[in-house]
């Protein structure tokens, strides 16, 4: 098992929002003994003392990262986001600090896909409102208003990992799809991309949004938008709650332009299962709500539980970035019989041949050396022999422009 300059024992590793066990014991079984584990996400203040002294955190879509809470956390090396979004993170607060952001993206897109396809045969069915009026004792048998999929339009909006798998779910069920993206897309199947957010709205009997959080995906359907959507369409949202004006999502709902919605996430989410959800769409019946789980399968959890776990062990262990959504990506081979100094540095000029002039000033051998910068910091990865590490590492420590360093064995 690989050592870390540091005793592992003492190595806190915060986990939050209830991540699979499965991340627990990936952790274990590297020799990630302290951990502490919340099942639910913290308050701000809770929060700000639980990271104070976590070498690692890993976090869901409720927990917010921001600059305040980086200054709090004054030992932390890595960030694990077990899902795929990561605009819960002030990542460039953590870029700064040396920080390297990770999450999974891909282990719960098939969750979503399927999620949205069931919802939208449901929708077309107006099946939450004759579902609801069974409930209390009615009995709306009638074919008014309800239709197949079958030959209707799907357009999607963001055609990235989840738009894509929906697209091909989506045409096997007989759906014409469309999709627009700010990128040109390969179209799966017979899916077509258009050119503008327009066009797709005009065309589609079901709009169904996947595009990340962004400032130019912030509320970019509003009432102007919802407008230019068919009348009697429907909307999907399982992207973030942030895309889509709520208030002006019920406006329309009730104006009876569009004839239902699914929505999975909200501008304001409650904290934990014992919070009240609050929303203008709660009494509406032509519309499905679900407490933004459409990641929330067990697969897919069980699945990001080992995916993010094992990005952090390898960088504990063994210093690779790769898939570090903020930071310089190095893919990094063992290191036996060596030690490894991990250099991480603000990327201003000569920082590197200043790395290389103190190691030779200090008669350190150098076996392998790795380097990778993006535009604010640099990331270098020097092999040497044991022996000399220590003093390689204080050397280091001295270089102008360091962030961070710190050495494995
Ligand atoms: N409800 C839930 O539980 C879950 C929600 N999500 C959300 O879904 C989002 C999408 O996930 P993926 O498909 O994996 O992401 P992705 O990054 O693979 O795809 C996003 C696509 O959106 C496109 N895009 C970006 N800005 C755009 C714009 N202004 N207009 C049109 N297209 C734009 C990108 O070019 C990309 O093709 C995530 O960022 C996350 O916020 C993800 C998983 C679970
Ligand atoms: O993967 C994502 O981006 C999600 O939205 C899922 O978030 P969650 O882990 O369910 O809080």
């Amino acid at each position: 098992m690989p050592k870390t300059s540091l005793d592992k024992s003492k190595i806190k590793i915060l986990l939050l929002e209830g991540v699979h066990q499965t991340a627990v014991d990936n952790f274990k079984a590297s020799g990630y003994t302290n951990i502490e584990y919340h099942p639910k996400s913290l308050s701000e203040a809770d929060l700000l003392t639980a990271i104070e002294d976590a070498y690692f955190v890993g976090i869901r879509s409720r927990t917010q990262l921001t600059e305040e809470v980086f200054a709090a956390a004054k030992k932390l090396v890595a960030v694990g986001c077990f899902c795929i979004g990561t605009n819960q993170v002030e990542l460039y607060s953590a870029l700064i600090r040396g920080i390297p952001v990770f999450n999974a993206p891909y282990s719960n897109t098939r969750s979503v896909a399927e999620l949205v396809l069931g919802e939208m045969i449901m929708l077309m069915r107006g099946i939450p409102h004759k579902s609801r009026e069974c409930h209390k004792g009615g009995w709306i048998k009638s074919a008014e208003g309800s239709y197949e999929v079958r030959g209707k339009t799907l357009g999607i909006v963001g055609y990235g990992n989840i738009g894509s798998q929906l697209s091909v779910l989506a045409e096997a069920l007989g759906l014409k799809v469309i999709y627009y993206d700010v990128v040109t897309k390969l179209a799966m199947g017979n899916a077509h991309q258009v050119d503008t957010l327009d066009e797709l709205l005009a065309q589609s009997d079901v709009v169904s949004l996947h595009v990340p959080e962004l400032n130019s995906t912030k509320w970019m359907i509003a009432a102007e938008q919802l407008g230019k959507m068919k009348a009697g369409a429907h909307l999907i949202n399982a992207s973030r709650g942030s895309v889509v004006v709520i208030e002006d999502l019920a406006d329309v709902l009730k104006s009876g332009h569009l004839a239902g919605a699914a929505i999975d996430v909200f501008p304001v989410e409650p904290r934990s299962n014992d919070d009240e959800f609050v929303s203008p769409l709660r009494d509406l019946d032509n519309v499905i709500l679900t407490p933004h789980i459409g990641g929330s399968t067990l697969e897919a959890q069980e699945n990001i539980g080992k995916e993010v776990s094992e990005k952090l062990i390898r960088y504990s262990d063994n210093g690779t970035t790769t898939f570090a959504v903020n930071f310089p990506e190095v893919a990094l081979p063992a290191h036996p019989g060596k030690h490894r100094l991990l250099h991480i540095h603000e990327n201003i000029p000569g920082v590197l041949s200043e790395v290389n002039r103190v190691l030779s000033e200090n008669g350190i051998n150098v076996s392998s050396q790795y380097l990778q910068t993006n535009e604010k910091v640099g990331y270098v990865v020097v092999d040497v022999d044991r022996e000399y590490s220590q003093q390689a590492l204080e050397a280091l420590k001295n270089v102008k422009g360091t962030v961070r360093s710190r050495v494995l064995f």
